[in-house]
Parts: C-alpha cells; structure tokens; sequence
C-alpha cells in the first residue's frame, strides 16, 4: 500500500487551556478520499487544522509526505498541502482571479513574477472549481456559496498533493454541492490524497473511500463510510436514530428519524433561551 501523504498519530490539541483534541488519528493516502464526520464542536476542524500546520499540537504527531510537520518550511509544505477554510478571511478589494493567483506564491521565489504559467493554473484551478464566470468580481461581493467555490479554486491553484477542505459544501446547494462532491471524488481519482471534513453523511458514504469519526475530541472509528457510519454509532455518537443506505453506484440516502424524540441530555446541540 502507498505510504501515507498524510499522516496525523494521537494528535492532542489544548486551547485556553482546554482539551479539545486528546487522541485523533487520520491517515490519508495518494488517490483516496477521507471524510472527517462528526458532531459540531467534536474537534473536527481543530484536527484539520492541526495536521494542516495551523494549529500547535500538545501531544501525537503528524507527518506530511513522510516527514514530521515541525520539521518542513512554510514554502515547501504550502507546496505539499492545501488547506481550505471552513471560515477564510476576505480582504477587501480584491479580485477573484487576483485571490486564486495567490494560491500559485508557494511556488514563486522571492519577487519572482507570476509566470504564464502560473496564471494559466490559476484559470484550471477556477474552471475546475467553477468560478471563472467571478473571475473580476470583488471577494466581497459573492454569495457564500460563491465565495466557498473560489476558496477550493485558490486551494486548486497550489496543486499540491494533499488538499484538504473544511465543510466546503455547508453554503452550497444542491447542485453546486454535487458539482463539488465530483471535483474532489475526481481530484481523488486524479492521485491527490483528499481530506473533506463534512456535514452530510450521505455526501460523506457516495464520496469517500474511507471516514474518521470524530467524537468528543477523539476519533472513535475509521473505515468505509457503510462500515462504520452503522445505525449504533449514529445514535451513539449523533444521539439520532437514522441509517443510511448506500447502493454502490454513488447514490446515497440518510434515512433520519426527525421527529423520534431525541432526550434533550443526549442532544448534541442543546438550543437554550
Ligand atoms: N480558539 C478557540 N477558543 C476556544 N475554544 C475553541 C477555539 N477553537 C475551537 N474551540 C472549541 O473547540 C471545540 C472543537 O471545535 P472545532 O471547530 O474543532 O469543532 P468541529 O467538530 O469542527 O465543529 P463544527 O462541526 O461545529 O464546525 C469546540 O467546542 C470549540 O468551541
């Protein structure tokens, strides 16, 4: 088996002196796409970030390309991995083509100019994202589905070997979230090892070659989608009675219980007044 791109070992996260992570692998390789499913606030993007570079690890290990992540340069690990935020910074005033053009730096030395080259992966990257029709528009002016497509193209641009997204499809609907569902699932049949952190379970089982379950701060499974997202770990770790059905041809339906009455102590989002 292909060594792993990505590589993240017991990973421990303390923010403000809290325990947010205390025990999180995820292991992705050339070609694969791994899902990170979980409840909000389960440490899920804490874990993306952390084997991302971005996020100071207080225990475990991750390693990007076969190397520990403490030990590779800004420059060279922007070139070995893309990471796209849940929730991105928008600078004023600038472009959409200008955003995804920084996606290339990594690849530029110091006051080296953009190459043709370079704008020319810039436009693949926003043709596969399918935002060159935002190309002149200001950031400030998409839509949040709009503005999550580009993050993804700026993302593209680094053709790094490793992309990771955080809930790239939570402001897309339902056709941009299938377009998206393509990209990466293609992005991963193309050889890049993909990293999806999502909502939608259904998405998470059509997509993903393998998911991690996060709970709590800990993974507490890793394998196929229809293996481990079974009805007992819906309920146990969602604390909702549903299953999910998979056909094998990358139609998929979560079968949810909506109105079964979840106890307020188990709920996993308590809404208070
Ligand atoms: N900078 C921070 N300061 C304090 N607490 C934080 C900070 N960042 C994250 N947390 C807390 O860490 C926990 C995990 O957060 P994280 O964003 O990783 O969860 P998540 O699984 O991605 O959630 P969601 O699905 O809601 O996006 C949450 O309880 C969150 O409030």
């Amino acid at each position: 088996m292909a060594e792993p791109l990505l590589e993240v070992r017991d990973a421990r996260v303390t923010i403000a002196g809290r325990p947010i992570l205390h025990g999180a692998d995820l292991t992705a390789r050339a070609g694969e796409l791994v899902a990170v499913v979980g409840p909000n606030g389960a440490g899920k993007s804490t874990l993306a970030r952390a084997a991302a570079g971005l996020q100071r690890l207080a225990g475990g290990s991750v390693r990007v390309g076969g190397e520990d992540l403490g030990r590779i340069r800004a420059r060279r690990l922007a070139r070995l991995r893309a990471f796209v935020p849940q929730r991105p910074r928008v600078p004023e005033g600038i472009l959409v083509r200008d955003a995804v053009l920084i996606g290339r730096s990594p690849h530029l030395r110091p006051l080296e100019r953009l190459s043709r080259g370079d704008r020319a992966a810039a436009e693949r990257a926003m043709e596969r994202a399918g935002v060159l029709e935002f190309a002149e528009r200001r950031l400030t002016t998409l839509s949040g589905g709009e503005l999550q497509r580009v993050q993804v193209a700026v993302g593209l641009a680094q053709d790094a070997p490793l992309l990771m997204a955080d809930e790239p499809t939570s402001a897309l609907d339902l056709g941009a979230t299938a377009a998206m569902a393509q990209l990466l699932r293609g992005l991963a049949d193309d050889g890049l090892a993909v990293v999806l952190v999502v909502h939608d379970l259904a998405l998470a089982a059509a997509v993903a070659d393998s998911a991690v379950v996060i709970s709590r701060g800990r993974s507490v499974a890793c394998g196929p989608p229809g293996d481990v997202l079974h009805r007992e770990r819906l309920r146990e770790v969602w604390h909702v009675g549903a299953e999910l059905e998979a056909d094998g041809t990358g139609r998929t339906a979560l079968h949810v219980e909506w109105l079964a009455g979840v106890q307020p102590s188990e709920a996993s989002i308590v809404i208070r007044p």
